[in-house]
């Protein structure tokens, strides 16, 4: 295997460039793949590997063509063991099969040496957990995360940062600093890793889709960072499309605005998770 898998990279458009292109295609739409307990029960299957399995891949194929990205929540799929980690592998490499951008909610973040290791596991070609993006946690400092950076920048491969996440526990870290809060400080350094890019950039953000006035509070430019910007909140949350046009206002056409709960509570019926995911999408003004 070439070290990183460097030559398949050289053959895949960076990440920011392929889910430009996915997003203009498809609309702004990431469904969220999160096989809760409670929602294997209401689709009549069994809280286990089989019932995981059966839930992600209804969803990836009602859904998958309606969405510039899916985004598998790891949780959910680690709470069944090496089974459930199986199960999360193989919906991996049905999504790269159906051509759907994934995003891995993995929210890792550690020192630099261990993060090398998580960088190896969802961004490296030929890894069995590899995705075409990750989320990734900064709080223990910006540039702990440069191996999954670099890692990322290297195979085509994309990340996501929390930067203001969408609960409410997160403004009591996110918003504190005397000059510059801790979250305009990630928006500042995720700028930085796109400034060379010639469409959107591979480095994303994580701003929620409920944080209401805080980007203005806290001074942050987002469309300044070139940045893809997942918003969750949608739906199951309590925002609205609307809420996402006034919140991110310059920085709008960058957004991809992600449900989960509010569009897989219509499954397992196909017809009517493609439904739902048609009503999300058309809840979503125009840039
Ligand atoms: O990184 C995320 O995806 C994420 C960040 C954040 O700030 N808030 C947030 O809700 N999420 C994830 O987005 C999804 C939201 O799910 P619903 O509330 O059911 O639409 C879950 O998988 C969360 O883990």
């Amino acid at each position: 295997m070439p070290e990183h898998g460097i030559d398949a990279a050289r053959r895949r458009a960076p990440f920011g460039a392929r889910l430009r292109a996915a997003m203009d295609t498809r609309g702004p739409l990431c469904a969220g793949i999160d096989p809760h307990p409670g929602l294997l029960a209401a689709w009549g299957l069994n809280d286990d590997a089989a019932g995981l399995e059966r839930f992600s891949l209804t969803v990836l194929e009602a859904v998958g063509e309606q969405a510039a990205a899916v985004k598998p929540q790891v949780a959910l799929f680690e709470r069944h063991g090496s089974a459930g980690m199986a199960v999360l592998e193989r919906l991996l490499a049905a999504c790269t099969e159906a051509g759907v951008l994934s995003i891995a909610d993995a929210k890792r973040g550690d020192i630099g040496s261990t993060m090398a290791a998580y960088a190896d596991a969802w961004l490296r070609d030929g890894s069995p957990l590899a995705a075409d993006s990750v989320t990734l946690s900064p709080y223990l400092g910006y540039e702990s995360l440069r191996p999954a950076l670099d890692l990322a920048a290297a195979t085509g491969r994309g990340v996501f940062v929390l930067g203001l996440t969408s609960n409410p526990e997160g403004a009591s870290v996110q918003h504190v600093g005397s000059d510059r809060s801790v979250a305009a400080r990630i928006v500042d350094a995720a700028a930085a890793e796109n400034a060379g890019a010639r469409t959107l950039g591979s480095t994303g953000l994580v701003i929620g889709a409920t944080v209401g006035s805080a980007l203005a509070d806290l001074r942050i430019d987002l469309a300044a960072a070139n940045a893809p910007i997942l918003a969750p909140g949608l739906g199951a949350q309590g925002a609205t499309g609307e809420d996402l046009r006034i919140t991110f206002g310059a920085a709008y056409a960058n957004v991809l605005a992600t449900s989960s709960r509010d569009i897989l509570k219509a499954g397992p019926d196909r017809s009517a998770l493609r439904e739902a995911a048609a009503r999300t999408l058309d809840g979503l003004p125009q840039p």
